[in-house]
């Protein structure tokens, strides 16, 4: 049976599941709790042998003490697509049952006869064996399990186990576009591996004018592929590029035993999914989870004809049909939740930006350092650190210069090239936020090999999302890293509208801050008022939002010359008419 395509750990029920321990809308957050509060405490590691079996129960021996949860986990285990199963009307009467599955039974199995001795592909050993033998036998087992206890490891709070994984990527030939490169675009897909939790034991592409529609690759890399991760003991293939249903399939027929077959999409849900941290987010994901999962939804019901014997031809067919609908109408169910969260988000955004201070949006590509700049400036404690998707919700905080102005900084989502279609449409929403500030800044990663197709990257995406009204600053970060900083100086002051700063000590902020003043002006309107003496608190507001150019105390009130933010100089109207009357 095939297993879960994704690597990692199980970090959320689905919402797909039909158990009442974990309800449609997901809990709101405990007051006090620090960890990801739309989670399960306990969490869990996928692999067929008996191995894994034995730590899953000791993973959820730790957190969990639900054996209903672990049932519904050990049954999504069995599940194509990122973890996220689809459990028809049959199979969520069976999770009531008190009947145990299958699958939990080899387990149950394997608990009982750990005790006796070894287990072979969850059966009981019964040779008998010399004391010698068994000894030697015994110190490799040791070792192993050694070995195996060392692939657990901390990620994120959480103990993950570390997959080995091997990385396949595509070059296509003629292929102008993908100006990322092949071999660069496997170090990203590494480095995502590395975020989600998973060790990448080796790497290989393929040059081809067009992808194989069976197995993507050619057969002969197929067979390549097959030897050597045999021979590291490979659990897990990641290929960079989207594949087919059929493709993950007909790749894990090629591969043969245990080894699953995952794409870059897969990978990146994956690494969303484990760091959803808001009851938005995680609906987010979810959403494009399922609409990944839905084009996939094959074969996983051929077991039940396998066990009737091919009686019931078909019988596979008709459960996708169904198992389709459910999860069309559980995607608009998810959409609907979505609209409601972001209804309540926007009234709030709406009570903030009556206090007409400018919003900044920081965007660009993801690890750029667009959070270490937010903590920086606002003294904010975003998570910042050196791995991909890092942030996945917008933060916004109050930026105060010492000349006493302000300003308001969002952090928002990184891009990167090749994201899935799917999740730029799921966090559109989240991303438009970014259509209402009054300056956008590009934060971009000057010290990295690729900044330029980066920057090439981020552009693309900022042009899906039509904001080319807003006026931008780029801004170049980490220039503390590069090789030659008074070279990438001399450039960036050749360039209109680039600033080099480095996030992490502080360098270049000053002047950062002064020209995102200068820039906010461009967006302001002029005006000249007539402020009466008894609305002294309309008086410092102009001081805070706008840019004041002369003031002059008249007998009725105070006459003020600034640059406002448009929407504040709407307030102002009455004013102004007072003073040019
Ligand atoms: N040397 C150096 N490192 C930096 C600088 N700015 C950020 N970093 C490091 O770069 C890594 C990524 O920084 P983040 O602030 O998390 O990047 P981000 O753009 O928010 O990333 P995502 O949230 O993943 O989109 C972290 O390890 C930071 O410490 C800098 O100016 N110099
Ligand atoms: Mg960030």
């Amino acid at each position: 049976m095939n297993a879960c395509i994704c690597c990692c750990s199980i970090t959320r029920p689905s919402p797909l599941k039909h158990d009442p321990n974990y309800p449609w809308s997901l809990p709101p957050p405990p007051p006090s709790s620090n960890s990801n509060p739309y989670r399960p405490n306990f969490h869990l590691t996928l692999k067929n042998d008996s191995n894994y079996h034995h730590h899953y129960h000791h993973n959820l021996n730790i957190s969990s003490s639900s054996s209903s949860s672990a049932r519904l986990i050990a049954r999504s285990l069995q599940q194509p697509g990122l973890g996220v199963g689809v459990v028809s009307t049959d199979s969520s009467s069976a999770l009531n049952s008190p009947v145990i599955d299958e699958e939990v039974q080899v387990e149950v199995e394997v608990e009982v006869e750990e005790v006796q001795g070894p287990v072979i592909n969850g059966v009981a050993d019964t040779k008998s064996q010399t004391p010698s033998a068994a000894k030697t036998k015994k110190k490799k087992e040791e070792d192993d399990d050694d070995s195996f206890e060392n692939r657990f490891k901390l990620r994120n709070g959480r103990e993950v186990f570390e997959e080995k994984a091997y990385i396949v990527g595509v070059e296509r030939k003629g292929d102008i576009e993908d100006s990322f490169g092949v071999e660069e675009s496997l170090k990203e897909l590494a480095q995502l591996a590395d975020t989600a939790g998973v060790l990448v034991v080796g790497s290989t592409h393929q040059k081809l004018a067009s992808p194989n529609p069976r197995t993507y690759i050619g057969s002969g890399k197929v067979a390549e592929i097959k030897s050597a991760i045999h021979g590291l003991g490979v659990e897990t293939v990641i290929f960079d590029d989207e594949l087919s249903a059929g493709q993950l399939r007909n790749l894990e027929k090629a591969f043969g035993g245990d080894v699953r077959v995952c794409d870059r999409t897969a990978l990146i849900l994956d690494i969303f999914n484990q760091r959803a941290a808001t009851h938005e987010a995680a609906l987010q994901v979810s959403l494009a989870q399922m609409e990944y999962q839905l084009p996939r939804l094959t074969k996983m019901w051929t077991h039940l004809e396998r066990q009737a014997g091919g009686k019931v031809k078909g019988m596979g067919e008709k459960q996708i049909e169904v198992d389709k609908r459910i999860l069309r109408t559980q995607i608009g169910v998810l959409k609907k939740e979505l609209e409601s969260v972001r209804k309540h988000r926007k009234q709030y955004r709406n009570r903030r930006t009556s206090v007409p201070v400018p919003v900044v949006s920081l965007v660009g590509y993801t690890n750029a350092g667009k959070s270490t700049l937010l903590n920086r400036l606002t003294g904010a404690n975003v998570l910042a650190e050196d791995r991909l998707f890092a942030t996945l919700d917008p933060t916004t905080r109050r930026v105060q210069m010492k000349n006493g102005k302000e300003f308001l900084l969002t952090d928002t989502v990184g891009f990167i090239q090749k994201l899935p279609t799917m999740l730029v449409a799921a966090f559109r929403a989240t991303l438009e936020e970014i259509a209402e500030s009054s300056l956008l800044v590009h934060v971009v990663d000057i010290s990295h090999p690729l900044a330029k197709q980066q920057i090439e990257a981020v552009e693309k995406v900022l042009s899906e999302l039509d904001v080319s009204s807003i006026p931008k600053l780029m801004v170049w970060n980490k220039v503390d890293r590069v090789s030659n900083p008074q070279k990438i100086k001399l450039e960036a002051e050749k360039r209109e509208d680039v600033v080099c700063i480095s996030a992490m000590n502080g360098e270049g902020l000053h002047e950062f801050c002064d020209v995102v003043q200068e820039k906010l002006k461009d967006s302001m309107v002029w005006v000249e008022a007539l402020i009466p003496f008894s609305k002294g608190e309309l008086l410092s507001t102009i001081h805070q939002v706008g840019m004041v150019e002369r003031t002059e105390y008249k007998e009725n009130g105070t006459l003020v010359k600034a640059y406002v933010p448009l929407r504040f100089a709407r307030l102002l109207t009455p004013m102004r008419q007072l003073f040019i009357s």
